[in-house]
């Protein structure tokens, strides 16, 4: 089913200022320069800033927003007389801000207040005054029913009360946290006629269980970043021939605190994602890849028409091309070494750059040479990753198009004419298509050294790359690589490791060719927390771990050790074969199962500042990334660093 709007232009978007760090006009500044159509202006904004409501009416004109809403305004209705009163009083000056602002939708939330009854006849009754006021000033109420009111707590209630209020003025804002927080998958919203629904407020969260206030104010996330099924609630809004703004409002601790530019982008890149995943999936399933043929680059009409230009569907990717590393004087030696024991070949010279390339299988790793920094032991840090598209340009026009910054071409690895964007932590994404008949050749770039890769330990592809994220930028992480790359997110997972608690998520193709496993720290890092600086790390598959691992050790190689300890508890938890775990006990083999089947990992020590390797072989579907054992290595790490010393 497809919404042809009936502005034939799309619908506009808007982000809430309170969703923006900074100033009024910071913020301001940093929704227009992200594309938005408009805003809700918070009051306390509008009250902190030395700006008239004139000035800032002006400046919004100039820098293209409109202004969609002015807000809150609380605790007004379910009072005695003399509270009216009051309440309307207020309410007056109020619409006098709003006239001088240039705006004409109030949002009026569910009031929490001690002295209101609980009698909806009532409420209605002062609502309909209210709108009754309000009309008089060419102004239009949106009654709001907060997740925590005192007696309106539904939208199910709210919306009765402005039924019964029965005024033209007078409708329903939507606000998507307040009603997925305590209905999930709620029934009945198509049903609200579209000219009573004024307001929509989009907005995502983890699925916590805590007090639905705190959940609200702290943790509140843009589209797609979190838990809740907003592709169906949107439809259902969709469905009821809504046609105002699609408006972010978003609390959250760290946005109040980030780069207001770049909570912007990421705001707008959740709007274009959320858009897609309405218009792409129709009802139900959240996990199916858009049905976009890929080698065609298509783009899609959207729902909704908010992803401003045209949105290219995901280009199906076929693998992980290779992955750069950025090593040092001092840290080089370390990781060809490693590279080496571990049955890879350096396969290729750049012709032009600093640059080996080290390949077994279709495991690649380029290793760019790049300045000494001052971490003991040298730099090693994962600097790009690379995936294979089938459609190269469409997937670099999508990045675009998802606001993904473009890197210019000197900062890649290659002289073939390969895409790349930045990753919010700023690795660089490249799309290639390794060994197509139109291949951009990004391996002719390499001069061959002659050296195969025959005899390697039997790693046959890139499993995965793991990045550790900054606490800050997570979410801003997650989403990009889902939404950029076309990913699913799986696999959220949380577990105390010795430095702290840690949180990871993967992002996956449907048919896991291309893994990304982001990691973090549940709580920014004190002082304590050692000195390394947030590991990465690339693991390769194996089809015989065991194998893999006596070849390694023939070559020298280095398996970080794993204690007696381990093994001790997983003979206690899991009846597993006694010789099996007498075999991951020699080789420092770690293990974990779930519904599909096992996992074996092994891992690398830590080579120069951050970097290391893992092998891993997947048995029976197996789905994860052995995130239990993380606390694991992470202390093994610890140690072997400790030593080194
Ligand atoms: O947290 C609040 O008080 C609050 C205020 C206005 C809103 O639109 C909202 O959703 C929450
Ligand atoms: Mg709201």
């Amino acid at each position: 089913m497809t919404h042809a709007h009936p502005h034939g232009g799309g619908m506009r978007t808007s982000i809430a200022t309170v969703c923006l760090s900074g100033t009024l006009e910071d913020k301001l500044e940093a929704a227009a320069a992200a594309g938005f159509d408009g805003v809700e202006i918070f009051e306390n904004d509008l009250i902190a800033s030395p700006a008239s409501p004139e000035e800032v009416g002006r400046l919004c004109a100039d820098l293209g927003l409109s202004i969609e809403l002015y807000q809150p305004f609380r605790d007004f209705e379910g009072v005695d007389e003399d509270r009216l009163h009051a309440g309307l009083r207020r309410a007056e000056r109020k619409f006098d801000v709003m006239e001088r602002l240039g705006t004409s939708t109030m949002l009026v939330c569910s009031t929490v207040s001690p002295h209101a009854v609980d009698d909806d006849e009532l409420a209605a009754a002062q609502l309909r005054t209210l709108a009754e006021h309000a009309s008089r000033r060419g102004i239009r109420i949106a009654y709001e029913a907060l997740a925590w009111g005192r007696y309106v707590d539904t939208w199910a209630r709210s919306w009765d009360i402005v039924r019964r209020g029965d005024h033209p003025a007078l409708g329903l804002c939507l606000d998507s946290f307040h009603v997925l927080s305590r209905e999930p998958s709620p029934s009945g919203i198509a049903g609200i006629p579209g000219e009573k629904l004024f307001f929509l407020q989009l907005a995502d969260a983890p699925q916590l269980s805590m007090d639905v206030l705190q959940w609200s104010r702290h943790h509140r996330l843009f589209p797609r970043q979190g838990a809740f099924d907003l592709p169906t609630f949107l439809r259902d809004v969709l469905d009821t021939g809504y046609s105002g703004p699609l408006s972010l409002e978003v609390f959250n601790d760290v946005f109040r605190q980030s780069d207001p530019n770049r909570t912007a982008v990421d705001a707008m890149r959740s709007l274009r994602t959320l858009d897609e995943a309405v218009d792409h999936r129709g009802r139900a399933v959240a996990t199916e890849r858009a049905a976009v043929p890929a080698t065609t680059g298509a783009t899609t009409g959207t729902a909704t028409g908010a992803a401003a230009g045209s949105l290219p569907g995901a280009a199906e990717l076929t693998g992980h091309a290779f992955t750069e590393l950025g090593v040092d004087a001092r840290s080089a030696a370390r990781v060809e070494r490693a590279l080496a024991t571990m049955g890879f070949a350096h396969r290729g010279q750049h012709r032009s750059k600093p640059v080996q390339l080290w390949q077994q299988g279709t495991a690649r790793v380029l290793l760019n040479t790049v300045d000494a920094g001052d971490e003991p032991g040298g730099v090693a840090e994962i600097r790009a990753l690379a995936v294979d598209s089938l459609d190269p340009a469409s997937s670099a026009r999508r990045a675009e198009a998802l606001l993904a910054p473009v890197l210019p071409r000197t900062r890649g690895p290659a002289e073939a004419d390969l895409s790349s964007v930045a990753a919010p932590d700023g690795t660089a994404v490249f799309f290639c298509r390794t060994g197509a008949e139109d291949d951009v050749g990004w391996l002719s770039d390499f001069i061959l050294t002659g050296t195969e890769t025959a005899g390697g330990t039997g790693l046959a592809r890139t499993d995965h790359v793991a990045l550790t994220q900054p606490f800050d930028w997570f979410d801003e992480a997650g989403l990009f690589y889902r939404s950029v790359l076309g990913l699913e997110p799986h696999h959220d997972a949380e577990y105390a490791a010795p430095f702290g608690l840690m949180r990871s998520r993967a992002v996956t193709d449907v048919d896991g060719d291309v893994r990304i496993a982001l990691n973090s720290t549940l709580l920014r890092r004190g002082e304590w927390a050692p000195g390394v600086p947030d590991p990465q790390h690339i693991a390769f598959a194996s089809d015989d771990i065991f194998a893999s691992a006596q070849a390694m050790r023939e070559r020298g190689g280095e398996i970080l050790p794993v204690p007696d300890n381990y093994y001790d508890d997983l003979e206690a938890r899991l009846e597993l074969d006694a010789d099996l775990i007498a075999r991951m006990r020699a080789c420092d083999v770690l293990y974990d199962q779930d519904e599909h089947g096992a996992f074996f990992h092994l891992y690398t020590e830590m080579l120069g500042s951050r970097v290391f390797f893992e092998i891993v072989q997947r048995v029976g579907g197996y789905a994860g990334y052995g995130s239990v054992n993380a606390p694991v290595r992470m202390a093994a790490h610890r140690r072997s660093r400790l030593a080194r010393r």
